[in-house]
Order: C-alpha cells, then structure tokens, then sequence
C-alpha cells in the first residue's frame, strides 16, 4: 500500500494551513458530484470507492514529507505538527461502486473539520474521476457486445502503471470478464486470460509449426492468432489442422483470434470453415481497436463474433478521456449550526446544491422499476404515500412544480467507516451493478440519444438554493 498524501494539489495545503488557524472549530460538507456524462451518456458507473478508502486508512505524512515541507516555507509550524500527528476523522457518506448516477448527484460526501476535509478534495477526485470513467465506458462496451464476453486488453496503451492497473479493476465492475493484466488479476482477483501474440507466429519457420507448439504447451486453452500472414488462406486453415490434431489426442480447441482487416466478412468465412471441418464450439474473437459503435456495427453485419478483446479504447476511454466530477463545499457547522453553502458562477451550469443532502431512487410502487432519483435534504422525510412537489436539479432546465406521488423510495448515500469497510469483490460489485442497471428504464440505457433520467430537488432545496442565490447576488453587489 503506497501513502498517497502528497498525491494533492498545493493549494489543498495552502487553505488546510489557513482554515485550521481562522475556522479551528468548523465543520465542513463537501460533496463529489459531476455535471457532464462522458460520450453523451446518461449516466456514470461510480467506481473507486474502495481505493477512497484505502487512501484515507492509510493517510499520514512522513518525517521526510514534514521536511520537505519545511523547505517550502509556506505553512505554519503549527498545521506542519498537526500535520505529523495526523489523525483521519471526517465522516464519509457514499453511494455503493457500480451504481449507476445522474448528473449533480453527491456519489460521496466527505464531513469532518474543514482543514482535512479540504486536504481530501484532489485525491479524492482523481481516484474517483478514474475509475468512474472507465467503468462507464465499459458498461458502454458491454451493453454493445450484448452479452458477448469482453477481455480487457489495454495494459499497453494505458496511460501509465496505475491507469493499467486500477483502469482493469474499473473496467471488470463496468462488465469487463476478464483481463490480460496479471498484476490486476493477482491484485484484485478477476480472470486473467489471453490468446498470443504475432510474434509468436513470426518466431517459427512457418505458421503451422508455430500453432502446432503453441498447442503443445496448451492443449486446453489453444486460441490460435490467425491473421499474421493471410486469414483465409493460411491461418484458419492451419488452425484446422492444429484443432483436428489437438482432437485426435483428446482436446477440445477453444478457438481463433482475428485481430486486422474487415472483421465481420473474415468472421462469417471463419465460423464456415470451422463449422465445416466439424468444429462449431470454437469461438472466434476479435479484436482491433474496437469501440461501442464498431461492435454495434459489427453485430449489425451479423458478424458470428463470440469474445470481443478490446484494448486502448477501454483502458484511456478514448472517445471521452475526461469525466469532470467536481468536489464542492455544501454545507459549514459550528457546534452543530449549520450553514448551507452554494456556489454561484457566471455559468449557471455550476450553480451547485447546497446543505447536507440524500439522494434516493424512486420507483413505481411495488415493483423495482425507477423512474427517477430526488436529491433531498438530509433533514427532509421522504416517503412516497404522499404526495410530493419537486423542481428539476438541473439549473439550465425551465423550472417548474411538478408533483409526484405512488412511489418507493430508496437511500443511495450510505455511511462508509473505513476500519470496517465491507469489501464487495470486484465481480459481485460487477454482478450488483448489472442489477442496478436492470432497474433503470431501457431507454436510459441505450448508447445513442439515451432518454435524459429525470433528477429532482425537493421543494425544500429548491428554495433553499433559490433563497441563496439572492443572498449571494445581494452580496455581490
Ligand atoms: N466490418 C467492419 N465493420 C466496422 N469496422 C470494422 C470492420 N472490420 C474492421 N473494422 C474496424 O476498422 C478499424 C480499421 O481496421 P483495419 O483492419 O484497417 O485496421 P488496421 O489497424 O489498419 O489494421 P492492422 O491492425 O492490420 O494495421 C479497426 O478499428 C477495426 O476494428
Ligand atoms: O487494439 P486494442 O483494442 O488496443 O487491443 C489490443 C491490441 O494489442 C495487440 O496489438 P499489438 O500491440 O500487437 O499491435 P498491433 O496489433 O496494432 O500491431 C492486439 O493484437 C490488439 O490489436
Ligand atoms: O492475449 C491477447 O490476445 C492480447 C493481450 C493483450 C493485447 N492484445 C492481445
């Protein structure tokens, strides 16, 4: 476990050192929420939770960190040894990884004195931004492959150890089943698997020698690369000769990799000819810097593809490699005062939500079907026997009353005590995130023009932003 508390930017420093002299006995509630979804989406997987709070188990400076501090010269000796006895005490709140969330919902809410919860903010936001980001681009590529496994491919074209590593773990929870990187599946327990590469063919005298020993050493799991010299004419058909031989000594061949030219026409051709030589469980898999809409496009053609491996464009999200999520001051409490906070910008966009809040799930009475999630204050009971008057969360949106009444409802922000931290393994986090998505309406889901999923704000909060708003607007003049 590496001590990430560095991992920050000065300026979290900088303030921690300020507040803890000016605002010793403050509070403060700061919400991760994100404005945007990635690749016009309509959701976010929320991933990452898990390394959130191994980091802040483990957060403390080091004798070295304090000197180094020292030679900056920038913070008082008091907050430096405050910062040598650092004790973590804020209170987390969170939604579960791999649930899916609408944009300006808290997924985590940090409480605790205003110094350390501010400390937090850049860690707390790469990880997340991370790991949220891939997990959605792999729920985008799952929900494409249509139940066709997806191997994660991308340790390569990661942008660096920890996106390989941690991107794989986030990729697993978005749908991926299983991954080419070791280290992530030692680390984090998912399937390792993989075919060969083209240099294994290109090392042997000819093709068929190469596969003939590749199937010497692997009998039971002989996926043979057939596209180093020409598919058709070389590569399937010497894969049929491994896979008859392999039979005759009492194996199954598992199948064929195609990874270059138009993959749906060799596909079609591949599954004839082994069908036709009297192997129609082998599976073919593709792969070739696949995305959402290749996929799409490639099950359109009616391409017969079992397996997709699917490298850069999963682990960098290469169609988005941005998710904005933004850690946001809501709320400030001395000796149990509280005191909401908001931000107002010119860009009515990032007007945010303030107070202490909970996000629930709504759904038709009786049934697990939701059709909308409410973002409350904490304070507010909420309960679908009544009937109850929302706004719109989204401050672009003509805000008018609307009323909503039969539902259930469901709290999504959950306590997380880090030193009893119920760990899920990735593939239950994976398996309770395809029943979350199960709950969401299809059109929600789908990757083109999704139907946007209603985010409400209680009339409570909506008047509380709105009164804030003014006050600030009153200030500002
Ligand atoms: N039938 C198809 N429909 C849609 N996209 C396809 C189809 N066949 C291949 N592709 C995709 O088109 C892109 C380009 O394929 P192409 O074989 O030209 O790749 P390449 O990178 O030039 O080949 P190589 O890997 O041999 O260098 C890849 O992303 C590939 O997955
Ligand atoms: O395309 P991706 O989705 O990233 O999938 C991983 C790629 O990695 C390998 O390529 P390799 O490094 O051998 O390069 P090449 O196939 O482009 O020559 C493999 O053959 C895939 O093409
Ligand atoms: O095992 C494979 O086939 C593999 C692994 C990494 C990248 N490309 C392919």
């Amino acid at each position: 476990m590496r001590n990430l508390s560095l991992l920050t930017d000065l300026y979290e420093f900088s303030m921690a050192n300020g507040f803890q002299q000016d605002l010793p006995a403050t509070n403060a509630t700061f919400d991760v929420f994100y404005r945007r979804v990635p690749d016009q989406g309509s959701f976010v997987i929320a991933a990452g939770l898990q390394q959130v709070v191994d980091a802040v188990r483990d957060f403390h400076f080091t004798t070295s960190d304090i000197t180094y501090f020292r030679e900056l010269g920038l913070w008082s000796d008091a907050f430096l040894t405050s910062l040598s006895q650092f004790q973590f005490n804020c209170q987390l709140r969170a939604v579960p990884e791999g649930t899916p969330v609408f944009p300006r919902e808290p997924l985590l809410t940090v409480t605790g004195p205003i110094a350390q919860a501010q400390l937090l903010e850049t860690l707390v936001l790469n990880i997340l931004n991370h790991q949220s980001l891939i997990a959605t681009k792999a729920r985008r590529l799952t929900y494409a492959a249509a139940g066709r496994p997806i191997m994660e491919f991308g340790a390569r074209r990661a942008q660096g150890p920890d996106s390989a590593t941690y991107g794989t773990r986030a990729a697993v929870i978005g749908g991926a089943t299983s991954t080419s990187n070791v280290q992530a599946g030692k680390q984090f327990n998912v399937p390792v698997a993989g075919t060969m590469a083209h240099s294994w063919i290109e090392a042997f005298p000819d093709e068929l020698t190469a596969f003939r020993r590749w199937a010497h050493y692997y009998p039971d799991n002989s996926a043979l690369l057939v596209d180093t010299y020409d598919v058709l004419n070389s590569g399937i058909p010497n894969a049929i000769t491994v896979f008859k031989e392999l039979r005759q000594a009492g194996h199954e061949p598992v199948g064929i990799r195609i990874d270059s030219g138009d993959v749906a026409v060799l596909a079609e051709h591949a599954r004839k000819m082994l069908d036709d030589a009297g192997f129609p469980a082998a599976k073919i898999t593709i792969s070739n810097a696949l995305d959402e809409a290749i996929i799409t496009s490639l099950l359109q053609q009616g391409a017969p593809i079992d397996n997709f491996g699917i490298g850069e464009k999963l682990i960098t999200s290469a169609s988005a490699p941005v998710l904005s999520g933004v850690y946001k001051l809501a709320a400030t409490e001395i000796d149990g005062q509280l005191t909401p906070k908001i931000k107002v910008s010119a860009s009515r966009e990032k007007l945010t939500l303030p107070g202490k809040k909970q996000v629930y799930r709504l759904y038709h009475a009786g049934t697990r079907r939701a059709f909308a999630d409410l973002i409350a204050l904490e304070t507010e009971t909420i309960m679908g026997t009544s009937t109850l008057a929302v706004y719109n969360s989204d401050p672009l949106s003509l805000n008018h009353q609307q009323r909503l009444q039969n539902f259930d409802v469901e709290p999504l922000l959950m306590p997380v005590v880090p030193s009893d931290f119920d760990q899920r393994s990735v593939q239950q986090i994976q398996a309770d995130s395809q029943g979350r998505l199960a709950e969401l309406p299809a059109a929600t889901q789908r990757l083109v023009n999704p139907d946007s999923y209603p985010v409400y704000i209680t009339t409570d909060l909506y008047q509380l932003q709105t009164e804030l708003v003014a006050k600030a607007v009153v200030h500002a003049n």
